[in-house]
């Protein structure tokens, strides 16, 4: 997969494919109604032999239009983005820098002059895919816009079962930052990961058998809510089960900022400096604040023993991130 940025107003030397099948969206998450819209495109890309090309931005394009959180935490940061739409299928990832210039284009504008200078034979979007104000840019008018210069396709809601009307991004992020990983990575369809590098904690995992690598997270990334997990984590190129706490140190009491900090099973190297991604895969329980460090030795003990059955018991699904 190629990926190339775009700013506004697009140049030529930008955009050398062509005829292309374009898929459009934000993608937060890349969940299971986004993992619809990109299978559909690549079916019908396959159909007329041309790449699978998808329009994506570099931000919430509702970033430029109110005000949000800051920093904004995504489900997926663009490098794991990028690295689900690849495993979709994506030839060409096109990713937009929303700038005001681009939030200001009126429609018309934003078909004339970047959906067309994209060469698609075809556009393909999600039934409820906006690219300006709802109620003039939306998919029912997009036809009127592009004027047969190209076909437009919407794929439905995705609806599957009562779970189905959930999927959306805005609910997933409420389920993250709630800790109910479970029910994330049945809306997502893979298991909900981040990123950042191992940093130096307070040495005392080592000292009470139960050594933690703590993941200093890159700035954007989403984290569960306080509490202990079942994870994988990949570091030095592999995938090594393991146990996470997000939280204080409660016990230790000397933590003013949240930390995330992995035991891994069978598993004894230093790996400080090291990239690592982490695969959340269930929440265990609570952070509790123990009156000794035995009464924490002895339950690290017992969410080992329940970490290993839930990762014996979950199996890599079809998409993960790498
Ligand atoms: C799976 C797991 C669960 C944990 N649960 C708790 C907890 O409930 N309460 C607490 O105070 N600390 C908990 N800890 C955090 C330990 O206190 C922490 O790992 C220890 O202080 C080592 O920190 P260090 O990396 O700074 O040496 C947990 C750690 C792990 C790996
Ligand atoms: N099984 C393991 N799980 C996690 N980290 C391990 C393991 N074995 C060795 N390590 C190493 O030990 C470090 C954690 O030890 P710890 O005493 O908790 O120190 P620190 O507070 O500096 O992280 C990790 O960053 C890693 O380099």
């Amino acid at each position: 997969m190629k990926s190339i940025r775009l700013s506004y107003p697009l140049s030529t030397n930008e955009v050398k494919a062509g005829p292309v099948v374009l898929a459009m969206g934000f993608f937060d998450g890349v969940h299971r109604g986004h993992q619809k819209v990109i299978r559909t495109a690549k079916e019908l890309a396959n159909e007329r032999h041309q790449p699978l090309a998808v329009l994506t931005y570099d931000k919430l394009p509702a970033i430029v239009f109110k005000m949000m959180e800051q920093p904004v935490r995504y489900l997926t940061p663009l490098k794991t983005k990028l690295s689900l739409f690849q495993q979709l299928g994506v030839d060409i990832a096109y990713v937009m820098n929303f700038t005001s210039d681009v939030a200001e284009l009126a429609p018309q504008e934003f078909v004339d002059q970047v959906l067309t200078a994209l060469n698609p034979s075809m556009v393909v979007a999600g039934f409820d895919h906006t690219y300006g104000p709802a109620d003039i840019a939306n998919m029912a008018l997009l036809p009127t816009y592009v004027n047969g210069r190209f076909d437009v396709y919407t794929v439905n809601k995705l609806s599957e079962g009562a779970v189905d009307e959930k999927v959306s991004s805005t609910n997933i992020r409420k389920l993250v930052d709630e800790g109910q990983i479970g029910q994330a990575n049945q809306l997502l369809g893979y298991e909900y990961t981040t990123t950042g590098i191992i940093v130096h904690g307070f040495a005392r995992g080592r000292t009470i058998g139960f050594p933690t690598a703590n993941v200093q997270w890159y700035e954007n990334e989403r984290i569960p809510a306080v509490g202990v997990y079942a994870v994988r984590m990949k570091v030095q190129g592999r995938w090594v089960d393991g146990m996470a706490s997000v939280g204080f140190n409660e016990t230790f009491g000397q933590n003013k900022r949240m930390t995330i900090e992995i035991n891994l099973f069978n598993f004894n190297h230093h790996i400080y400096g090291e990239h690592v991604t982490v695969q959340w895969v269930q929440r265990l329980r609570d952070e509790v604040k123990f009156s000794s460090v035995q009464e924490l030795i002895n339950q690290l003990k017992k969410d080992q023993t329940t970490s290993e059955q839930i990762l014996a018991d979950n199996q890599f699904s079809g998409i993960s991130v790498k």
